[in-house]
């Protein structure tokens, strides 16, 4: 079974690989919004995959590393795409997070990124 959990920050962030003239180039900022999946076995007794507690405890401060920030001047954020942002919080969360299936960034309403580890 699978059970995800969501988060938001606020950021700012350009993108320095585009091309000549793309909007993305310039500084802008989003309403990113994170959503962390986990698989694993229901457990008989307390009947949940994980406690959304402690998915909430492993997910926040890497959360906390980027709202309010210039995501930009972040290591391994030098490029902050959707892309990345998932890719860069999958590797600080897997080690301490087993079971996590799927990290979706989602940038604006109509735009975002979904990740399974497929990198790793
Ligand atoms: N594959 C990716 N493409 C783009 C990314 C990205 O992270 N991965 N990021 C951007 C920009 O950051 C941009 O802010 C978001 O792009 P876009 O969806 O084009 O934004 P709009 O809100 O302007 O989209 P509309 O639907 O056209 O209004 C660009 N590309
Ligand atoms: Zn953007």
């Amino acid at each position: 079974m699978e059970i995800y959990k969501q988060f938001t920050f606020e950021a700012a962030h350009r993108l320095p690989n585009v091309p000549p003239g793309h909007k993305c180039a310039r500084l802008h900022g989003h309403s990113f919004e994170v959503t962390v999946h986990v698989r694993g076995p229901l457990s008989a007794h307390e009947g949940w995959v994980m406690d959304f507690a402690d998915l909430k405890a492993s997910v926040k401060p890497i959360i906390e590393e980027l709202d309010h920030y210039y995501l930009n001047d972040i290591a391994g954020l030098e490029n902050p795409t959707s892309e990345v942002i998932a890719r860069w919080i999958w590797r600080r969360l897997a080690p301490a997070l087993p079971g996590l299936s799927q990290i979706v960034v989602r940038e604006t309403c109509t735009s975002g990124c979904v990740y399974r580890g497929e990198d790793e």
